[in-house]
């Protein structure tokens, strides 16, 4: 775990403070081998300004698409009903106009390869430079400056130098901070990270997340943060929703839902707990494989691989809870993990 640093505040900050989002009913369903099928059914979540929400669940559970939901980038044939409020605004029925007005500065992303989201050919400097003026109107002087105010918060050093080169002649860490830096250009108002350090190694990963969590913070953005790391969860998150096939297993404070555990799913994520999470930087495997989307049974979907399950859980979800909630009929005990 790197130290932590304290970083010089921002001179500029967004002129009114952002409000968080709100995403409630969501329902995400896409074309399947069976037609139609639901991937991501009735999903509600929020995250505050300056609050780090992660989305953690296995491989297929639906974290990416309701990434891609909230910023509007499902791919073709989706299809989405419920609400996603940012700021009090409904985002689901913005139209692709609206939406590439919006995306980038208002919502910003960060995604896995910081190498994907960089011209390979031009200096760093200039690209950041580009989108400084872009998101933010300002003359290239200032935009430089601010280019350089941004890199040495984002904990790069000598920025100007850095500044000259190509992504290749930088490291993986090195281009994901540049990265980071152009997501926060147009000082968006929600940022979005699928798996935004996976590609770099462990003790990088936890600096770049480190920086990236403080600055959300201090900048008052809501950051959603998709992960199959419990490690990076219980490092920089504040809430967590667990997702099983598509659907809240539970959701809360990390301190409650990753220390006590109460669905059956989240403890058995969390049974060799997240320091030994960290070690594999992966989820555990537990026996058993989560239900395609188009084979959903009935209830609780993770009842045909859950000790507790009971008969009412094949037919039936039940939610209970508020600042921690929980959709389970046979919850184990609050032991402390
Ligand atoms: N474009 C698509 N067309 C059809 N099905 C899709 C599409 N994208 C995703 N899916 C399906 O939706 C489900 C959820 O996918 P998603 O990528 O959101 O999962 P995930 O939890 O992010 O998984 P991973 O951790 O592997 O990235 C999966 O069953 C996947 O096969």
């Amino acid at each position: 775990m790197c130290a932590l640093r304290s970083l010089p505040s921002p001179q500029t900050k967004s002129p009114a403070p952002a409000a968080g989002v709100e995403v409630t009913g969501l329902n995400i369903s896409l074309p399947g081998p069976r037609g139609r099928s639901a991937i991501v059914r009735d999903l509600s979540l929020s995250c505050a300004p300056g609050e780090v929400l992660a989305i953690v669940g296995e491989s297929g559970s639906g974290k990416s698409l309701t990434s891609l939901a909230i910023s509007g980038l499902l791919p073709e044939g989706a299809h989405v009903t419920g609400s996603v409020r940012l700021g009090g605004r409904e985002l689901t029925t913005l139209s692709e106009r609206k939406w590439r007005d919006l995306r980038g500065r208002e919502v910003a992303m960060i995604f896995q390869n910081p190498r994907g989201s960089l011209h390979p050919m031009l200096p760093v400097g200039r690209q950041l430079i580009e989108v400084l003026r872009l998101h933010r109107r300002t003359r290239r002087v200032e935009a430089r400056a601010e280019a350089v105010k941004l890199l040495t918060r984002l904990g790069l050093p000598d920025p100007q130098n850095l500044m000259l080169r190509v992504p290749h002649q930088l490291s993986g860490g090195m281009c994901q901070r540049i990265a980071l830096a152009m997501a926060l250009a147009g000082r968006p108002r929600l940022l979005l990270a699928d798996e935004p350090t996976t590609a770099l190694d462990a003790a990088v990963q936890v600096e770049v997340l480190r920086l990236l969590a403080e600055t959300v913070a201090e900048e008052r953005i809501p950051m959603i943060l998709v992960t199959h790391d419990l490690a990076v969860v219980e490092a920089v998150a504040d809430k967590v929703l667990v997702l099983y096939a598509g659907e809240m297993r539970e959701y809360g404070p990390v301190s409650s839902v990753l220390q006590r555990p109460r669905h059956p799913y989240t403890v058995a994520l969390t049974a060799s707990g997240p320091s030994a999470a960290h070690r594999r930087g992966r989820l555990p495997q537990i026996d058993g494989t989560p239900p395609a989307p188009w084979d959903r049974p009935p209830g609780c979907s993770f009842a045909p691989r859950c000790a507790n399950a009971s008969p009412i859980c094949q037919t039936e979800l039940a939610e209970t809870g508020n600042a921690h909630r929980l959709r389970c009929h046979n919850p184990a005990e609050a032991a402390h993990v």
